[in-house]
């Protein structure tokens, strides 16, 4: 790509206001699209992967602030897209590069916020942002180039609904199935459950052999059963784990039929509830890629990609007997010790499924955790 093409266009500076629920107003410039956009704010800690954040169907309906302040540098490639578009409603940054450079990039940020109608903002002290986020819980906030009042403004965000409640997998969900080929040779058929899956996930799977099924989120079980598969897998998304009663009941009768399953962020909030567990809203939630979190059989330390504002109540220090097996917390995060993995063996002794709540396809991220789909392939060869 010549040098010229990832330049981005030149725009007159405007004002834009981001406007919390609780009246804490921003005042900014624009950036990406113009108009107005209504989210959960949450913040990122992570220095790099905007890209793969923005793609993340995870983050549907929220408005999502990098705390890293120069954002844009590398611009945006064709090859790192999570999904078919960007799902963020809203972006808050402090200052965009003016300029990107890197090999890969083939456009600008701003110009990829734009094409794709996303509201953003700069120029905002991101830093109080997020320290006002971290003191006082993620909340509903709007963006807007067309409002400059708070007042004015802050009366639409109360209109919004909340995040907690909201059941939102079925707006991010594929409508057709699609098969992820094996690399390789085939060893394993997996069905996946698209409740907002990142195009890495099924990917590490292929790279390991196995043939990734990828089904919408209401697949009926017997669209599950007819595939024969080896394993089930239910992926990351968007909104309240509380309000997911079909992929929930889904997995409930496949463990019934002692299935192998693994489960990542929202698939380990529905594992959670399958197994009977509840779930609860965390106050400013886990977004960035150094998370650390220990594997309790090991006592070894990872540092992890993360993204998530629920999270599974579980007992720590006992384990859950269920209809399925012995439940008990395999992970846990080193921060705040939140639940950050679940594991079931099954009533014949043998490990049955397990699931974490951050993310082992990393992208972007580290890659401490892939040894997770490892751990898949060993599970359902053991149960063949
Ligand atoms: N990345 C995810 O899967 C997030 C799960 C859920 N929406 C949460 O916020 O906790």
């Amino acid at each position: 790509m010549s040098q010229a093409a990832t330049q981005p266009t030149l725009h007159q500076a405007q004002p834009a206001l981001l406007v919390l629920e609780d009246g804490r107003a921003f005042a900014g410039t624009s950036y990406g699209a113009t108009g107005e956009t209504f989210g959960e704010a949450v913040f990122t800690t992570g220095m790099t992967g905007y890209q793969e954040t923005l793609t993340d169907p995870s983050y549907h309906r929220q408005i999502v602030t990098q705390t890293a302040p120069h954002i844009g540098n590398t611009g945006i490639n064709d090859e790192d897209d999570e999904s078919q578009r960007i799902w963020v409603a809203g972006y808050v940054v402090r200052d965009p590069a003016r300029v990107p450079s890197n090999w890969r990039a083939t456009r600008s940020l701003d110009d990829q916020l734009k094409g794709q109608g996303i509201v953003g903002i700069s120029g905002i002290d991101t830093r109080a942002l997020t320290r006002h986020l971290r003191e006082r819980g993620a909340m509903r906030a709007g963006i807007s180039t067309e409002i400059l009042d708070a007042e004015v403004l802050l009366q639409k965000v109360l209109e919004q609904p909340p995040m907690a409640g909201a059941d939102l997998a079925g707006q991010v969900t594929t409508t057709e199935a699609y098969v992820v080929p094996a690399e390789g040779t085939r060893r394993f058929t997996v069905v996946a459950l698209d409740l907002g899956i990142k195009s890495m996930t099924p990917k590490r799977m292929a790279e390991r052999g196995i043939e990734v099924h990828v089904l919408p989120a209401d697949a009926s079980l017997e669209e599950v059963l007819a595939v024969n598969p080896d394993g089930i897998f239910m992926s990351n998304g968007p909104g309240d784990p509380a309000t997911t009663e079909h992929p929930t009941e889904l997995l409930k009768e496949l463990l019934q039929r002692g299935k192998p399953y693994f489960g990542i962020c929202f698939g380990n909030q529905v594992f959670g509830r399958a197994l009977g567990l509840g779930t609860f809203k965390l106050k400013y939630g886990h977004r960035g890629i150094n998370q650390p979190v220990l594997d309790r059989a090991t006592g070894k330390v990872e540092i992890t990609a993360q993204n998530h504002g629920f999270a599974v109540d579980a007992p720590l220090d006992s384990t859950v007997e269920t209809p399925y097996g012995t439940a008990e917390v395999s992970h846990v995060s080193l921060n705040d010790n939140v639940v950050e993995g679940l594991k079931l063996t099954g009533k014949d002794g043998k490990p049955l499924a397990f699931s974490v709540q951050y993310h082992p396809e990393a992208a972007a991220g580290p890659h401490d955790s892939a040894y997770l789909f490892d751990r898949f392939v060993e599970l359902m060869e053991g149960r063949r």
